[in-house]
Parts: C-alpha cells; structure tokens; sequence
C-alpha cells in the first residue's frame, strides 16, 4: 500500500522526476489517475535505471514494483494538496502552462507559421476556405495552447491571369472606386464574372487580360496605387466576416507581395543547383519525382508555384520558424509536395518543418443566393436559419437583432465541420449542421447555458480560496485529476 505524499507538493514531485532517467518523463506511458478504489490521486511511469529508484525514494509515497526486468513506480499524491495547486495553477498561469511540466520537457517552445484561410479576391470564398479557415484556427489554438509562439498568415490570391480579367472587368463595366470601397468582395466578383462572360464571346479580352498580367508581372502596371486600395478594401471587409468567426490573423500577405526581385533571386538559385531544365516549348521546369513541374512559363511569367517558393523563403527569413504550416484542401497534394521539394533541393534545411495539413472537399453547400458562395453568405444565412429554429421552438423567441441566433449559427457552422473526419470529403446539410441533439454546434451552446443558469439559480457563490477538504465527492477530485492530466500532459 503506497504511502501519502504528505507536505511535498506537487512542483516538487515535478522537480525529482525531471532529474530521473528521461526515459521515465515525458514518455507516453507517464500517467495521472484517479483510483476509484482507494480514491488517491497516482503518478504512475516506468523506471529505467538503480539510479532512478534511489532518487525516488526523496519522494514520500512513492512506491517501486518490479516487473521482471523493467520497474513501476507510482506516486499517490496527497488529495489536499493535489487538488488546490491544480485549480490555483489552472485558473492564475497562462496558457502555456504545461509545456514547464517535465512530462512536456522534450517539447520545445517554436515557433509556428500557421498560413490558413487565404482565399482569392476575385472568385468567391468557397468552403474549402471555410474549412481552412476554421480547421487552421483550431491548429493555432491548439499549437499556442501548447506555449508556442503561433503566427497566423492570411495567404491572399490576388495573382495570375485572373486578376488580368478582373481589371478587364472593371473597365467594362465602368466600376468607380466609391462603388468597390462600398461592397469590394462582391463588386470585384461580379466585375471578374463578367469578364469571364464576355471573354467567352470575344477572344480579345482574354488576351488584354494576358498583357495587363504581363504588365503587373513586369512591374509596369499604370493602376498600382488603385489596387493598393481595393487590397485594403477587400481585408477590412474580410476581417468584419473572420470577426464573426472569433478569427484574427497576425499578418495578411498577397501573392503580389513576392515580386520580381524575389522571384528572379529564386531562379537564379534554382540556376545557381542545376536544378532548373528548358522544356523544348520554353518552359522552364524542376524535377519532382518522376514529374517535370513547370516554374516559368513559355512567356517569361511565373506561376503560382514560384511565388510559394519565394513566400516560403520570405518567411524564414523574417520569422525563422520551426515550423510553417500550410492548411490547404487535399487537392493541392502535389503542389505542397513540389514546394517542400524544391526547397530541399535548394539546401533550405528549415524546409523539413513545412507540413501540408489537408482536408477533404465539402460538396453540397449552398445559400438562398446560389451555389458560388461568399463566407459572409454562409454566416448570414446560419444565423437566419437559427432565428426560425429558435422561433420555432416552445420557450424561445429570438429576434433577427438577437445575439443568441448569431452566437448558434456560428456554432453549428464550425462544430460541424470540427465533427468530421478531417481528410475526408463529406457533403454540407443545412439540417444536420442545425440539429439539436448529438455532437451539434447548438447542443453545445445548449449545455453551456444550462450550467450557466444552474449556476446562477443555485445561488451559490464561487469561494475565494479552494479548500479541497469540502469536496467529498469522488467525482470532484476525479474531475480535478482529469483537468490536471490536460494541464500536465499526462
Ligand atoms: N501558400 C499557399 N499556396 N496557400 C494556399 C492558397 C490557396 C489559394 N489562394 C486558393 O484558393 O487555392
């Protein structure tokens, strides 16, 4: 029968076991439990070495068993004690609490690039930008929660022939500059849309598109300063839609950013490894595997591929991060590989910390306003939808200015998608995403305000101090456990 660990707290359990033989901290098989039966808290892992179990026996309470040739050791940690230092660490230190934990001592504090998001301003926000947006938050979240240092990037596309048409657009149809700062998302849709339409009975303008492209390639393009603008209209519109989401990006990047200069220093270096072939039709490719992927095309112009080339680089030059991540559909598998690729072969060697997290296609979403949806759309048209619901309902009447239909909409929008299998496809609906019961975004909700309410009518008032001899219930202290195991990592 393990002793208590009396007058030794828990940081200082800490502190001995972060002397052992490092095997035994930090390891998976390090664990926090709650026994049920004899209703002791225990630290239970692995000893590898003599030396091990002679400074475990600084510890009151501990307890080594013997298991043929490997050893067990299990702290049982004194419940008074335990139980205060836990709620008072969980509610005072900040959240990057358990990374100081030894179990957390072979993680190092990084920094993260999270690049999420990153639609394009000419076409609409389409899901794939939602998942990113609402997956690659969850990343962050999670990587800050953990003490890194999280730096979220709004990658936006703002390049390419399509932007050529766009500006085709716009003259087209006569756009003022009042009339975009007005509705710029949707103005600047509907100016790339028409291009698009009359390209279609007039082959001109596809080719005035090419050579406006050319000329933002060159850097001889007349309206810079124009668009400067509407790349300023477009992030504060972006940014009213991502507050709805509770999502804030440290830094919103254009693939324009990444211009000539950086672009020419990449070929060079690509030159500089032999990396770069001449394809007969005057493309200029690299080697991935057995694939030619093309960098420079037959005109001279870059691709989408060679401005992630120079972003990447860009990064590490300002931020010098462990890691940089990209959350991007399934889709762009190949591109994600070709750059990390390319990169290597450059000799970069901070490119092993690139990963690609993926995720599969939503099909089926679509709003009263059609199927070529914009995130705001989807929003609006949640936050409608919960207003019915919640009218609908017995107790509740919401207005349209009521925060609550918002608050659900939201919910149901991103639990939704948190819910699924992340590298699976699956196809949107309005009703499951809305429903009630299971593991639905308004459930949650619901939850949370009945032990809102609970608490309020209880009358009760939370005490200043925790004093664990007043919660007798073993379902207290293995709730405390539970929490501890989160904090500690174990
Ligand atoms: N660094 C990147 N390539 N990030 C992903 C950008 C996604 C791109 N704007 C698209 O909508 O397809």
């Amino acid at each position: 029968m393990a002793m208590r660990v009396k007058d030794f707290r828990i940081s200082q359990v800490w502190e001995v076991l972060r002397h052992l033989d490092a095997s035994a901290v930090g390891s998976k098989r390090t664990t926090l439990k709650f026994n049920k039966v004899n209703q002791n808290i225990e630290l239970h892992f692995p000893v590898s070495s003599s030396a091990d179990i002679c400074a475990l026996q600084k510890i009151p309470g501990s307890e080594v068993c013997h298991q043929g040739k490997s050893a067990k050791a299990v702290v049982t940690l004194d419940k008074t004690q335990f139980v205060p230092e836990v709620v008072n660490s969980v509610i005072s230190k900040p959240k990057s609490f358990w990374i100081d934990s030894p179990f957390c001592s072979d993680i190092k504090r990084q920094k993260v690039l999270v690049e999420f998001s990153s639609p394009n301003i000419a076409k609409p926000f389409h899901m794939g930008h939602l998942r990113s947006t609402i997956i690659g938050n969850y990343v962050s979240n999670l990587m800050s929660s953990l003490g890194h240092d999280v730096h979220r990037i709004n990658y936006l596309g703002d390049w390419g022939t399509q932007f050529g048409l766009l500006n085709v657009g716009l003259e087209l149809g006569q756009v003022s500059d009042e009339q975009i700062a007005a509705n710029p998302i949707q103005v600047l849709y509907e100016s790339y849309v028409l291009a698009n339409r009359e390209a279609e009975k007039d082959p001109g303008i596809l080719s005035r598109a090419r050579q406006i492209f050319k000329q933002m390639e060159d850097g001889d393009f007349a309206e810079t300063e124009r668009w400067e603008k509407f790349r300023q209209y477009t992030i504060s519109e972006l940014k009213q839609t991502y507050h709805r989401l509770g999502v804030v990006f440290d830094e919103y990047q254009w693939e324009s950013m990444f211009g000539a200069k950086d672009i020419s220093s990449v070929i060079a270096e690509l030159e500089g490894m032999n990396l770069l072939n001449d394809n007969p039709d005057g493309k200029r490719v690299v080697k991935v595997g057995n694939r030619n992927v093309t960098l420079v095309k037959s005109d001279g112009s870059t691709l989408y591929l060679t401005r992630d080339v120079a972003a990447a680089k860009h990064r590490f030059q300002q931020h010098k991060f462990d890691q940089l991540l990209y959350v991007v559909e399934n889709g762009q598998g190949d591109h994600f590989i070709a750059l990390k690729h390319i990169l290597k072969g450059l000799d970069h060697p901070w490119s092993d910390g690139i990963t690609h997290i993926k995720f599969g296609r939503i099909h089926g979403m679509s709003t009263r306003r059609g199927q070529a949806v914009f995130l705001k759309d989807i929003l609006d048209e949640a936050r409608e939808r919960s207003t019915i619901r919640q009218n609908i309902s017995k107790n509740t009447r919401v207005g349209s200015d009521d925060k609550s239909a918002e608050v659900l909409g939201v919910s149901a929008v991103i639990i939704n998608d948190l819910k699924q299998r992340r590298q699976k496809d699956y196809t949107f609906d309005w009703e499951k995403a809305l429903q009630m019961q299971g593991d639905s975004g308004s459930r949650l909700q619901y939850t949370h305000c009945r032990l809102c309410s609970l608490r309020e009518n209880s009358g009760a008032r939370p005490a200043d101090e925790c004093n664990a001899t007043l919660l007798t219930e073993s379902q207290a202290t293995a709730l405390v456990t539970e929490i501890a195991r989160y904090f500690y990592g174990s």
